[in-house]
């Protein structure tokens, strides 16, 4: 008989900007990426979910790379293990699914390695990877984080929403992030970042009191990102309509797209859903809660003969 410790990790999705808070602003969603982890004599990710049936299976998974990162920089060794996948996260659709890898990779090698790692480190060192905190830190801390990155150093404010819904339209195509990105300017003029910046800190002061009128308000009128975007997504200023004649906070594109996000009031998600839904075919539309939780590991022993 041998004893072999194996371990599950669960990464929730996230959502990034609510609007005018561009590469400082995300939320933990209620879908995941699970990974069950078990030692063996060669690395492998065995997909058992759809939505992560084409990631590669070996030592090219971002997963390892970030992890093999991790084990360098401490200057330790990565032991090697058989990874179960399994995810309802779509992968390109603006719902975190790159940051939750990142995570997940973070994570394998704090396990794997012994590194006890502190939240801090991990959103640092994920942060340097994705050049932005706004997805990581609230995959890593559940909840809605403000952050604010630079190659000094990442600082974080974590928020704990309670009463409010979200609605997802989570359309059939993807968008690259990086194909979301290469449409921005690369200019901004001082005027135009003085008000979008402002639009910025209402939305960040109306979600610590949890005003979320003016956090609704707030978010439809991003002029970082959305201007450039929206002509990737057309169901960005449909949904944004009938959401508000529905009542809706505020709708806004979730990441670099082609999700779009609406806050509503709490008890309304699945009402709104079922308002969205049948005029939207190509998209899958859900109310989804909030993860509070952010990135947790939970160990089993298993027995094999
Ligand atoms: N579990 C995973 N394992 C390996 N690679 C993954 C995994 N999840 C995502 N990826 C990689 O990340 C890519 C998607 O990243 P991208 O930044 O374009 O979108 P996203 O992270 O889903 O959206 P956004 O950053 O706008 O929220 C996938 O095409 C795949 O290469
Ligand atoms: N803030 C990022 C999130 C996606 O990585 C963007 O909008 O490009």
């Amino acid at each position: 008989m041998l004893a072999m410790e194996r371990f599950h990790i669960t990464v929730p999705a996230s959502t990034a900007n609510l609007g005018p808070g561009f590469d400082s602003v995300g939320m933990a969603l209620g879908k995941y990426l699970e990974l069950t982890v078990e030692p063996a004599e060669r690395w492998s990710f065995v997909p058992l979910t759809q939505e992560v049936a084409l990631i590669p299976q070996g030592t090219d998974n971002m997963m390892y790379e970030v992890a093999k990162h991790v084990a360098d920089k401490f200057d330790v060794s990565l032991p090697s293990a058989r990874v179960e996948v399994k995810s309802n996260i779509p992968l390109a659709r603006g719902l975190g699914s790159s940051a939750s890898a990142i995570i997940a990779g973070i994570e394998l090698a704090n396990q794997l390695c012994e590194l006890t790692l502190s939240n801090e480190e991990k959103i640092r060192i994920a942060s340097l990877l994705e050049g932005h905190p706004d997805n990581v830190a609230p995959t890593v801390n559940g909840g809605i984080v403000v952050g604010c990155h630079t190659e000094a150093k990442t600082y974080t404010v974590s928020i704990v929403p309670k009463d409010v819904d979200v609605v997802v339209v989570i359309p059939n195509y993807e968008l690259k992030t990086d194909d979301a990105r290469n449409a921005l300017p690369s200019q901004f003029s001082f005027k135009g970042a003085v008000e979008a910046s402002a639009v910025s800190n209402v939305l960040t002061g109306a979600l610590l009191i949890e005003d979320w009128k003016t956090v609704g308000e707030m978010m439809e009128q991003d002029s970082f990102h959305e201007p450039y975007r929206e002509q990737f997504v057309p169901e960005l200023s449909f949904v944004r309509r009938k959401a508000k004649d529905f009542g809706a906070f505020g709708t806004a594109l979730s990441g670099a797209g082609p999700t779009v996000l609406c806050l509503v009031e709490k008890g309304r998600g699945e009402e709104l859903a079922a308002a969205l839904a049948p005029s939207l075919t190509h998209c899958l539309v859900e109310s989804i809660q909030i993860d509070v939780n952010g990135v947790s590991v939970e160990t089993a022993t298993n027995e094999h003969a």
